[in-house]
């Protein structure tokens, strides 16, 4: 397993070894030793599985709010993602910026997002699923998200307003600028 840091480094990139065969391939997704002594010693409590259909569906940008802040590894077991990680510690040197990278299936790679940080996708293959750990239980009411193209953010996204699919609750995303009067990070 390999772990290397983003341009934001609390952000890393992960890749699991895989071991292929005659009968298809073997690969250790998550191990608690290699991944704490990468100084990611967090406790997942959940696993999540999403599938989006189309090209295009935006998930994001989402966080919950302390005490329910996750941690997020993020990986895909079929087709392919833009994945984006938005600093929102209001303290940190890089509050207000993003990284963002592709993961798919084919590259077997994963993706560590810590709380603090806001995180969306979108697919760039149809039939995409994504599975992901996270290290705290789903809080409905300390869900918020902040608007996938907000001006202020700049995010290089693949693809325009007309051309991605938004769940009714991200169309009502706020904007980064009331995010930062009232940061919760
Ligand atoms: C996130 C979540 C949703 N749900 C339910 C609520 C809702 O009815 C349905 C769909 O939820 P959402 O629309 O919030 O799903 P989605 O837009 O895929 O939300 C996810 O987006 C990505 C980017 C993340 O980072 C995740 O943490 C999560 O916020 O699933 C759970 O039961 N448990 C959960 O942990």
């Amino acid at each position: 397993m390999q772990f290397e840091e983003l341009e934001i480094p609390d952000v890393k990139l992960i890749f699991p070894k895989k071991f292929g065969d005659e009968r298809g391939f073997f690969s250790e997704t998550y191990n608690l030793e290699a991944f704490a002594k990468a100084g990611i010693d967090q406790q997942f409590v959940q696993d999540n599985h999403s599938l989006s259909s189309n090209v295009g569906v935006l998930r994001g940008l989402h966080f919950q709010c302390p005490p329910f802040a996750q941690d997020k590894l993020v990986r895909v077991i079929r087709g392919r993602i833009l994945d984006v990680a938005v600093d929102i510690r209001a303290k940190s040197k890089t509050f207000g910026k993003w990284v963002s990278t592709e993961i798919s299936a084919e590259d077997w790679n994963q993706i560590f997002i810590p709380a603090g940080f806001a995180h969306g996708f979108v697919t760039l293959e149809p039939d995409t699923e994504v599975n992901y750990k996270v290290s705290a239980p789903y809080a409905p009411e300390s869900e918020r998200a902040i608007m996938w193209n907000d001006p202020d953010l700049g995010i290089d996204w693949p693809f325009g307003k007309s051309q991605v699919t938004l769940s009714a609750k991200d169309e009502k995303a706020i904007s980064f600028a009331s995010y930062r009067e009232n940061p919760v990070f």
